[in-house]
């Protein structure tokens, strides 16, 4: 954890007149697990968006591994290694397990061998036994691995794990957090964004949260839970859902 893998700096996006992120300044380092937290609508998926290249920021920097990306598009983020699974998990249908992840492993450069390369993401997350099954015939736990799995297979550096784990039983919560330990383990960041709470609690070395944009805590999961601002913005709303 000594040098930063990404690094934003003053970035804001505005739609229309209304801003809806930033100015933000945030640094994850190489390895580091991250949280995001926040109200819905606090800005977390412009974020994302702005870190993957879905969007350009209107001000303020991006970089990856000292390089400005702000201006790159989400393609060659991906193969520089910025991944990111999404809160629904969209399989194509009428594909096995593993079609689904050599689909995309045709357009990575620089796999000598997709099958190698598809097994070998599919024991990552626990999915091996499935591999031939059809993607539509999953459980809720296996669906969300397989959506991990596509966003191993180009070996990211960065990982944005986003609501990885909605829907799922507490039991099957720990699996997948079991799953991001052992990629953070093997060297990849991980950003969890999250409305799971003690998940997210538990998994991050750090928590930052966001409110209109703005980031308005930083520190560890005690810190950020503890912190007055955080508890009225985001505990008490939670606690009326
Ligand atoms: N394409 C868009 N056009 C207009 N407004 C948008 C657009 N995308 C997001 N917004 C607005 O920007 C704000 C931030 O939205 P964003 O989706 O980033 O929040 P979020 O923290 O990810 O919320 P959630 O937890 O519900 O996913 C919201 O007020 C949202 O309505």
């Amino acid at each position: 954890m000594s040098r930063p893998a990404l690094s934003m700096s003053g970035v804001e996006k505005s739609f229309g007149p209304f801003r809806a992120l930033g100015p933000v300044d945030l640094d994850l380092m190489a390895n580091e697990r991250l949280g995001i937290i926040g109200p819905n609508g606090a800005g977390k998926t412009t974020l994302i968006n702005c870190i993957t290249g879905v969007l350009r920021p209107d001000s303020g920097s991006v970089r990856f591994e000292g390089a400005d990306i702000t201006a790159l598009p989400s393609f060659r983020r991906a193969r520089l290694g910025i991944s990111r699974t999404f809160q629904i998990p969209h399989p194509f249908r009428g594909m096995s397990v593993v079609e689904n992840l050599l689909v995309p492993l045709d357009y990575i450069h620089g796999v000598e061998d997709r099958h190698r390369r598809a097994a070998e993401v599919l024991e990552r997350v626990g999915l091996s036994a499935r591999a031939a099954y059809p993607s539509e015939d999953l459980s809720q736990l296996e669906l969300r691995k397989l959506e991990l799995a596509r966003a191993l297979v180009g070996n990211p550096k960065v990982l944005i794990a986003d609501e990885a784990m909605a829907g799922l039983s507490e039991a099957e919560i720990d699996e997948v957090l079991a799953i991001l330990y052992s990629l953070n383990e093997q060297g990849v960041a991980v950003i969890m964004i999250e409305h799971i709470m003690h998940a997210v609690m538990r998994f991050s070395q750090r928590v930052v949260c966001f409110e209109t944009g703005q980031l308005i805590a930083s520190g560890t999961a005690e810190e950020v839970t503890r912190n007055p601002t955080v508890q009225k913005v985001y505990f008490g709303e939670q606690a009326h859902h």
